[in-house]
């Protein structure tokens, strides 16, 4: 196993506010991360750094061995470095097919022209085939705006597949979808995961979803990662449940223990 992301003291600061500092991290290939931590936490600022939205004040990034510190989204993007965003960022009032059109042809580093039609035969089948595998194929046609939010996610996270990525981040994703759809979401979206062999690391607030579908967890507060470990080992912690998860995270006596 090889590393495919590596942090060496990333740190921003905002004014006198200490938004992430000092956060070292390495992620090998293949694995299902959670990053956890109350709001103002830090973990967007965190994600935002590696994914070319945000500058860091100082620090290092690889991934897949490359310093990337000074690129931006688009190049990490043909890099393999893929995120989605806590709120699905798709044109609302074009159709599911046509956000997929026009973020394949970004992918592909085309300028949207009014002389050249988006939608190409190769675009199509590659937008087909991605809605398939995410369960979304019923709303191919619709406008957006026709989409339940878990549909929605879900688009965007196949938005963020598209470019063949080697990781993905996923910021919240299932941040204000139902309790019923969430598990869904997640199964399709590990399903893909599993089948692409890609690596992942994603914010969640839910620790039924982290316990559920990831690893290794790394909990933050107040900017500095805490906690990063084993699942059940960072969710048993003292100070992660003071200041991350709250107590009624703290493992369950097994029946029969006094
Ligand atoms: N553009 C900005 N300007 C000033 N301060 C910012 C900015 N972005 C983030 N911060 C501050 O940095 C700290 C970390 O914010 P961040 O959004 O990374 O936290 P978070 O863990 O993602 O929180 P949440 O769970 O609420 O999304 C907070 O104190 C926040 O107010």
């Amino acid at each position: 196993m090889t590393d495919i992301l590596k942090t060496e003291n990333l740190s921003r600061y905002f004014g006198a506010v200490v938004a992430a500092e000092d956060i070292n991290v390495t992620i090998t290939d293949g694995e299902i991360v959670g990053v956890i931590g109350s709001n103002g936490a830090g973990k967007t600022t965190f994600i935002n750094m590696v994914t070319g939205y945000l500058p860091p004040s100082s620090g290092v990034i690889n991934f897949d061995g490359q310093p990337i510190r000074n690129l931006g989204p688009r190049k990490l993007m043909r890099r393999g470095l893929a995120r989605s965003f806590q709120v699905p960022q798709l044109f609302l009032e074009l159709s599911v097919l046509d956000n997929l059109a026009i973020a394949l042809s970004a992918a592909e580093g085309r300028q949207l022209n009014m002389t050249r039609p988006v939608r190409t035969p190769e675009r199509i089948s590659a937008a087909d085939e991605i809605l398939e595998q995410m369960n979304i194929t019923q709303y191919r046609d619709g406008m957006v705006t026709a989409m339940p939010q878990g549909a929605r996610k879900l688009l965007d996270i196949a938005i963020a597949m598209l470019g063949e990525p080697k990781m993905l981040l996923l910021d919240e994703p299932t941040s204000g979808v139902s309790t019923e759809e969430k598990y869904t979401l997640m199964d399709t979206v590990m399903e893909v995961v599993r089948r692409r062999g890609l690596t992942v690391l994603f914010v969640e607030h839910d620790m039924e979803i982290v316990q559920r579908y990831v690893t290794r967890v790394l909990a933050f507060a107040s900017g500095v990662v805490i906690k990063d470990g084993a699942v059940d080992e960072v969710l048993a912690d003292e100070q992660v449940q003071e200041l991350v998860t709250g107590k009624r995270h703290q493992p369950q006596p097994e029946q029969g223990d006094v």
